[in-house]
């Protein structure tokens, strides 16, 4: 038996033993390395609708109430509030399970845990482990350096967490341990990071209605809903946007077959909502087919002002000026285009194509107030309300090729891409990624053409063709 199902087994054994119940009669863990899915759970007879597959005792989750590290080090949870200082606030629910997961993972053979982080990942395909190269390919999406967060979370780590466990090593290093230095718990709390990212649950109390304070210990988000917290065996399900299987947060967390063709052979898949390709891959880092039609493209102001001032020969300073005048508040930087994609119905299934009915509603409405200022501003560059319809289309459709022509490459490049041998896997996932928007992108400038025909301003039809790509 290979060290990959040797430790499958020593999981689910003590799984039982601290109180799980798994329905091994009906499931097994499988190895899915070779379809790049890690380990899943598989159906190996016919299972019924409704049927529970297993169950997760609450004291089985890591979280703050259950790790002893909060009872050795109660004041780093209880922290007074200070707003003016932001490294001083009390650590958010991501943080303290940082804490603990570090906590836990360097008590090795001493921690209850044990079994369950020997089945956890030892490496990533989430972006922020990306190589420069490999995020070059992203150039364009939605995934910006911004959003990948790698210098944000070294901050947060550098400033958060690693003091704690630098000033506590006989809590978080074991007797005879080697300690290590501030450069390999930084790579360490990345690795944990991003496990917790592709791994923790948000939980719902068991108590029907909880108060802020989560008077009984349990770290609650933001949102003061939910917890943050690793739950051994629910976190063994992959997972797609057509899913089969729900997990229920009561006293214990069960997970149930939402369907009753579950046949052997079938894998039990969790949902983790409707996410686009570029967030999938930046939270889970994998992309599947089925998530495509929950892709999203950004649309910056700025580039939607810089195709007026092209357009019309204006100056972005003008431009702006315009903008100052008109709004009061803060704009969104970007708008984003989507399409009207329905819900999963309560079998997990998808049911309707997914379709863009409008491009992009509040851009739309942005544009058309500021066409409407400049026109009021300048009435001999749009002398009518018909020209400013006409130049509101032109703007759109040209704003929308400049964005496809961020992309360095063609939707045509990408296909062929896709088809040929040896890509990598990060290769592969980020021109998915790519393509995704730039078909969106696509079906939004045949929307344009089909519900409004444009007719090309002067110096129009010459600017489209310098943007576009071959
Ligand atoms: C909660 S874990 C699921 C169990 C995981 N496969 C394992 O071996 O530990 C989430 C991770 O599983 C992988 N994953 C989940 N769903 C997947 C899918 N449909 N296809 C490929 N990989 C998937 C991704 O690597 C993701 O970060």
């Amino acid at each position: 038996m290979d060290e990959f199902q040797a430790a499958t087994d020593r999981f689910l054994t003590w799984f039982k033993s601290v109180g799980g119940e798994f329905r091994d009669d009906l499931l097994e863990i499988r190895d899915l390395r070779s379809q790049n899915a890690g380990r899943g759970i598989v159906a190996i007879k016919d299972i019924p609708q409704d049927c529970t597959l297993f169950k997760i005792p609450r004291s089985v989750i890591i979280n703050v109430q259950t790790s002893e590290l909060a009872k050795k080090l109660p004041d780093v949870f209880n922290e007074e509030i200070n707003d003016e200082d932001e490294d001083s606030q009390p650590l958010d629910s991501w943080g303290s399970l940082i804490l603990v997961m570090l906590y836990e993972h360097l008590q090795g053979e001493a921690s209850r845990w044990k079994p369950y982080f020997d089945v956890l990942p030892t490496t990533f395909d989430t972006p922020i482990f990306w190589s420069e190269s490999d995020l070059k390919e992203l150039e364009g999406t939605c995934l910006t350096t911004e959003k990948i967060g790698k210098h944000e979370s070294d901050h947060m780590l550098r400033s958060r967490i690693l003091p704690v466990v630098l000033q506590n090593p006989s809590v978080f290093f074991p007797k005879g341990a080697p300690l290590l230095s501030e450069d390999e718990l930084l790579s360490l709390a990345h690795h944990i990071g991003s496990t917790i990212m592709a791994y923790a649950f948000d939980l719902e109390n068991e108590l029907e209605e909880s108060d802020d304070e989560g008077e009984d210990g349990w770290v609650e988000d933001r949102d003061g809903k939910t917890m943050l917290g690793m739950v051994p065996m629910a976190d063994m399900l992959n997972a797609n946007a057509d899913f089969n299987a729900h997990v229920n947060h009561g006293e214990n967390l069960e997970v149930t077959a939402l369907r009753a063709d579950l046949k052997p052979g079938a894998e039990i898949l969790n949902y983790y909502g409707p996410l686009p390709s570029s967030e999938l891959l930046r939270r889970y880092g994998y992309v599947t087919p089925e998530h495509q039609r929950y892709d999203i493209v950004e649309i910056h102001w700025d580039l939607v002002q810089s195709t007026i001032s092209r357009l019309l020969s204006l100056s972005v300073d003008t431009l702006d000026a315009i903008e100052e005048q008109q709004s009061e508040d803060e704009e969104e930087c970007y708008h984003l285009i989507e399409r009207d994609s329905g819900e999963p119905d309560e079998e997990g299934r998808l049911t309707k194509p997914a379709k863009l009915r409008e491009v992009c509603p509040d851009l739309e409405d942005r544009l058309k107030q500021f066409l409407k200022a400049l026109k009021t501003s300048n009435p001999k560059l749009i002398p009518d309300k018909r020209k400013r319809d006409e130049l509101q289309n032109t703007v759109l459709r040209e704003a929308l090729m400049a964005k496809l022509a961020q992309y360095p490459t063609s939707t045509k490049e990408d296909k062929a891409l896709l088809k040929s041998d040896g890509l990598s896997k990060r290769h592969r996932m980020a021109i998915e990624v790519r393509l995704g928007e730039k078909q969106l992108l696509e079906e939004a400038v045949s929307l344009v053409q089909e519900t409004n025909m444009p007719q090309p301003i002067e110096g129009a039809e010459r600017a489209a063709k310098k943007t576009k790509r071959g």
